[in-house]
This record gives structure tokens, C-alpha cells and sequence, in this order.
């Protein structure tokens, strides 16, 4: 039945829009050079040139770029660079004995999402590694997809969606403070009766936007807690033209955003980004040699069946097996920069030993750096003659936060009042009410199920984000224990004494992308390009802060290099983006 303007309807897909919006990351919808995804490249294209290459950084990023490479330039040297004495960047797990067997406790990501172009890259690389038989999938049918909730103003609240009934999505639409404004905000929207965007803004915050579009208590009330959930970060800083690149665009092209996602619901076609169209027909014409991944793109998200962090242990495996790889942990990158010499261009890195402080410079042909934006940038240093004076200074810019991460393990196998994902947290709970400044509450048990040995309850807790901004001191272990013992105690009434608690500080764990953001990564392509191709990026701090986002970066900066069609990392911000309006079946979907 078609959904009218001033069905209740509405809100509850604005709503499921909104989320949806904020789930997918910001580089699954950007607009990138076509590229093919077969594991190879055509070598016709390949660039000879590249013979050299170093990887700096050993996270999710710096392993899929050196196993990307490994596979597509079997005859180039690759060397990854790790500063730390351990690969797999934020990906952390830690297996604890509770007594009566291990538990799995992440500090880290802890899900992976199957669902768009990125997350099919992933599964293509999951599937080539040979990991498709640990994947352990979380169901669309299962309590912890279908029950999100957010915490406000002092109870949880169970947000709308597909999954529950109509009358209870309309009933608590209605009576719930948390919503209020929601009807009409979406009403307004939809009958264009905001504030229109100004023809020149080229960008505002998340705030702004939402608050512009569909009132402020939707923007304070329920996106600024998803955001919480996924930046940790503060929606009148962060970008809505990266972060919804979806609502920003329908705005500009429709005047309203729900226009546009009624207009998709009512013609089967939805807005792909024209470079993500052959990634997602190539995925899916693959699906019919895969029962697993058929099933995995049916989950609502997977992990595996030990920890997430098979996958960059498998990858570092691969590397490890790999001849034409080498890895140097304990090996800090201290300066990077552009020597022409006799064979050309030459990528000059000094490197220091961590444990010895030796150091030493060695030349490369190519180099990828996967650590910080702004790490990379103080990096870089002009050559000896000064020909390559430039910084990629707009690099420099990029702002991240740091999340306390408590895990919590209970024997008592039925401590939740409720059960599903867990709950969030919006700004608008005040201080006195969340003195602790907590985001959210993850409950482990109902949201990947099957890695403990134990029946019991696990939940993690997170602190911090943006509210830490500006802070030199953090609390300690103990003061982190106790902080998530007293929200759990006050939001969920558990007062028993986990059986195993661990604490982890998540030092700038998750790079903000700020209003502006866009603009200043074209600004950094225009820097980078001044070193000829012979420096790219990829990582968290440009494209994308989920793990998929990651593994698409490595793929997409590899394949830039190998054929030539990239020269930085950063092209996906050149020329604004370029959406088709495909229908499923020119996705090779199946019905
Ligand atoms: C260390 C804490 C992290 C917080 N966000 C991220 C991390 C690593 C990154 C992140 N979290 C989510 C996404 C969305 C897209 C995706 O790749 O899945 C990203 C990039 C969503 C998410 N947030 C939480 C969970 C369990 C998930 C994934 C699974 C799901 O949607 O079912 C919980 C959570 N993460 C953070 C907080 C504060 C939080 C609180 C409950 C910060």
C-alpha cells in the first residue's frame, strides 16, 4: 500500500531512513573512479614502475593494503611498517577465563555489516582469505536486530522500525517524549515546509541539518544517540553532507528527504553511487557460488566464531606466507619525503627502532600510508633540494576522539531487564543525570552469540567521545569500573559483581569528520598529488571510520596504483559525487 504524507508511516521510515543513513558509512555512496573488483588486475595496466612499496601502519587498513598488493604485484616488494609490537590496530580481543571457561570480550569493532558496497568488499576478501567458514552471523531475525533502544528521558525506549509492530511503532511515536516533534517535524519536511538550503552552503553540521529538515528534538533527541553509537562524536561538529550523503543529496536534488526515499519506496529505484553499481553486480553475480555469503548478506551483521580479529590475524598469515612481503613491528616511521635520484622518484622513509632507537633511512618507490591523517602530515617532510616543498597540510586537520571501553561478564545469564542491541544515549540526558558521560551499552550476549564458552551475561560500556574533547586526563581502571558499575546499577537496576571486568582507554580511537570535510580532502588530493603518485593515503581518518570502510580504502588505493587510475587515495572527493537510480535488477539482485 503506497504510504500518504500524513501517514504515521512516514515518521517511522524517517526514522528507519535516518538510522539506516547513519549506519551505512559515509565512502559506500561516494563517488570514485570505476574500478573493477576481480582479486587481479588486468596486467596490461599494471604499473611497472611500482616495485618498492611500503605500507605504513599494521591496523585493518595497512594489512588488507600489503595483502591487496601482494596479490596484484606478485614481482614488487612490499614492507609494512608497525610502530606497536602488534598488528590489527583497533581491532582488540581479549579472551578472559571466568572460572568455568573463556569468555570473549572486544575492545574494539566488534560487528561487521554485510550490507553495502564495502561490506561486499569485505566478504570478498573474507571469502578469498578462506575465512567464509568462521563467520558467525547475527540474524535480521534476531532480538539484537530487531530491538535497539535509546535511553531517555530515564527509561529505555525501544526505537521504531520495521521489525515491530505498526500500532506499537505509532503508539510510542505519540506518546514518547523522546519523540516529540517527530510527526510534524516529518510532515513539515515532506511538504517542504523548511527552511530551504541555501545555494551556497556546501556543507553543515549533522545538527543543523536535522534540526533544519525535521525539528531540533529529532536532531538532539534520537540522531545525536546513533551518532553517539557510531563516531562518538558530537552532532553539531560532525558533516552531514559526508555522513548523510543520502539525505544531503535528496535535499539538493528533491528539496525534501523523505521526497526522495518515498520516491525510491514507490518506484523500486534507489540512488547508488555510479562507482559502487559494478562492485555491488559483481558481488552479487559471486553470491551463486557461495551458500555462506549468500547467507552472511542475508545477516543483520557478522563477526567470527573466535573473535573479529581473525580477520586481521588470518590476513597477517597471509602475509607472513607471502615471498614478496616483509613485516617490521616495533618500527616507528619518523619522516617521510620525495628524493629524485639517478632511477627517478624515490620515496626516502626514516625508520627507528623502537626498542633500539636506531635509525636508518630506506628508499621505496611507492608508499601507502594507512596511519592518522594528521600523524602522516607532520610526517612529510620537503626533499633535500626543495622541490617538493608542500605539506599535505589539510591532512594534518583531522580531529579524532577517545572511548573508554569497560567489558562486563555476569554468570547470571538473565540480569537484562531487556534485550536487544543494547541502548544509546542522546546529548540531551543532562550531566547531573549522566555524570559519568556515557554513550551507550553494547549487550554483548544477545548481539553475537556463540563465542563464549559460558552461558552468562556480557555487556560493554562506553564512555567518553566527544564529551572528553579538550581533556589531558582520563579516569583510571578502576574509576572506569566503577563508572560503568554505576550506570548499569541505575539504568538497568543490575547490582551484582561482574564476574570479569576489564577496562580499556581507546586513545583517538575514532576520526571525526568535521564540517568541511569533504572540501578539505579535495584540498588534500590537490597536496598529495604534487608527489606524483608516489604517496597515497587510505584509512579511517578519510574515507570511512567502519571496518569495511577500511578494507574498501585499501582496495580502492591498490587499485589505484596497480592500474594507474588513482594517484592519492583521496580521488573519491574529486568532482562531487555521481548517483544512478538503479532497480534491483540492475544490481543482479535477487527478489
Ligand atoms: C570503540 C567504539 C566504537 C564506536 N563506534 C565504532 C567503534 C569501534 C565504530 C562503529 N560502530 C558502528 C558503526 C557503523 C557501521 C558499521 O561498520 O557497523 C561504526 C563505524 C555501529 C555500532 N555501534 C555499536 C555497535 C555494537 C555497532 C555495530 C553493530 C550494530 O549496529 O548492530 C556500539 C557502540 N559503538 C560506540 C559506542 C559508544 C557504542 C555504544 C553502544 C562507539
Amino acid at each position: 500500500m503506497p504510504i500518504s504524507s500524513s501517514d504515521p508511516r512516514l515518521v517511522v521510515n524517517t526514522l528507519d531512513v535516518l538510522l539506516k543513513q547513519c549506519y551505512s558509512s559515509p565512502a559506500c555512496r561516494r563517488h570514485a573512479p570505476r574500478r573493477h573488483y576481480a582479486t587481479g588486475t588486468s596486467t596490461s595496466h599494471i604499473n611497472h614502475e611500482a616495485t618498492d612499496i611500503a605500507v605504513l601502519g599494521g591496523g585493518i587498513t595497512g594489512l588488507a593494503s600489503a595483502y591487496f598488493l601482494s596479490r596484484n604485484l606478485p614481482h614488487a616488494k612490499i614492507t609494512l611498517f608497525e610502530a606497536s609490537s602488534r598488528l590489527g590496530g583497533w581491532l582488540h580481543s581479549r579472551t578472559v577465563d571466568v572460572g568455568t571457561g573463556n569468555v570473549v570480550f572486544e575492545q574494539g569493532p566488534r560487528n561487521l555489516r554485510p550490507t553495502n558496497p564495502n561490506g561486499f568488499v569485505t566478504l570478498d576478501l573474507v571469502r578469498d582469505i578462506g575465512l567464509e567458514d568462521r563467520v558467525l552471523m547475527t540474524s535480521k531475525n534476531s532480538v539484537a536486530a530487531q530491538n535497539r533502544f535509546v535511553y531517555y528521558p530515564d527509561r529505555l525506549i525501544r526505537m521504531p522500525g520495521p521489525g515491530m509492530p505498526l500500532l506499537s511503532n505509532i503508539t510510542n511515536l505519540l506518546s514518547e517524549p523522546i519523540f516529540k516533534g517527530a510527526v510534524s517535524g516529518a510532515f513539515f519536511e515532506y511538504m517542504k515546509w523548511r527552511p530551504k538550503r541555501p545555494d551556497d552552503l556546501k556543507d553543515e553540521s549533522i545538527g543543523s541539518f536535522i534540526s533544519r529538515r525535521f525539528g531540533s528534538a529529532l536532531a538532539n533527541n534520537v540522531v545525536s544517540a546513533v551518532i553517539h553509537g557510531i563516531y562518538a562524536g558530537d552532532i553539531y561538529k560532525l558533516s552531514a553532507r559526508t555522513i548523510l550523503p543520502g539525505a544531503w543529496q535528496s535535499e539538493s536534488e528533491r528539496g525534501s528527504v523523505l521526497e526522495g526515499q518515498l520516491y525510491a519506496a514507490t518506484t523500486g529505484r534507489r540512488p547508488v553511487a555510479t562507482d559502487d553499481v559494478e562492485i555491488i553486480k559483481d558481488f552479487n553475480s559471486q553470491l551463486a557460488m557461495s551458500d555462506t555469503l549468500e547467507a552472511v548478506k542475508k545477516s543483520s551483521v557478522f563477526t567470527f566464531k573466535g573473535v573479529i580479529g581473525e580477520l586481521s590475524d588470518r590476513l597477517e598469515r597471509k602475509l607472513l606466507g607471502s615471498r614478496n612481503v616483509q613485516i617490521h613491528e616495533k618500527t616507528q616511521v619518523n619522516r617521510v619525503r620525495l628524493q629524485p635520484d639517478e632511477k627517478g622518484l624515490r620515496v626516502r622513509i626514516t625508520i627507528e627502532d623502537v626498542t633500539t632507537k636506531e635509525t636508518r633511512d630506506s628508499d621505496f618507490t611507492h608508499t601507502i600510508s594507512t596511519i592518522s591523517g594528521s600523524t602522516f602530515a607532520r610526517m612529510v617532510r620537503s626533499d633535500e633540494k626543495g622541490v617538493f616543498p608542500k605539506h599535505p597540510v589539510s591532512l594534518a586537520k583531522a580531529l579524532s576522539v577517545t572511548v573508554m571501553v569497560v567489558n562486563l561478564f555476569y554468570s547470571n545469564p538473565a540480569i537484562l531487564p531487556v534485550h536487544g542491541f543494547g541502548y544509546l544515549l542522546p546529548r540531551t540526558i543532562p550531566f547531573e543525570q549522566n555524570p559519568e558521560r556515557a554513550l551507550g551499552v553494547v549487550f554483548d550476549s544477545d548481539a553475537s552469540i556463540g563465542q563464549d564458552e559460558v552461558p552468562g551475561t556480557k555487556v560493554t560500556v562506553m564512555f567518553g567521545g566527544h564529551w572528553w574533547d579538550g581533556w589531558n586526563t582520563y579516569p583510571d581502571e578502576d574509576e572506569g569500573a566503577a563508572m560503568a558499575k554505576s550506570i548499569l546499577n541505575r539504568h538497568l537496576g543490575i547490582s551484582e559483581e561482574p564476574r570479569a571486568i576489564r577496562v580499556s582507554l581507546q586513545q583517538n580511537c575514532i576520526p571525526q569528520y568535521p564540517v568541511g570535510h569533504e572540501r578539505n580532502m579535495q584540498k588534500g588530493h590537490d597536496q598529495l598529488e604534487r608527489f606524483q603518485g608516489r604517496l597515497r593515503v587510505a584509512g579511517n581518518s578519510y574515507t570511512g571510520v567502519g571496518l569495511n570502510d577500511c578494507v574498501r580504502a585499501a582496495k580502492d588505493v591498490v587499485k589505484g596504483l596497480v592500474d594507474g587510475t588513482g594517484k592519492t587515495g583521496l580521488e573519491s572527493f574529486v568532482g562531487g559525487k555521481k548517483y544512478s537510480w538503479v532497480t534491483a535488477e540492475d544490481l543482479n539482485e535477487k527478489r
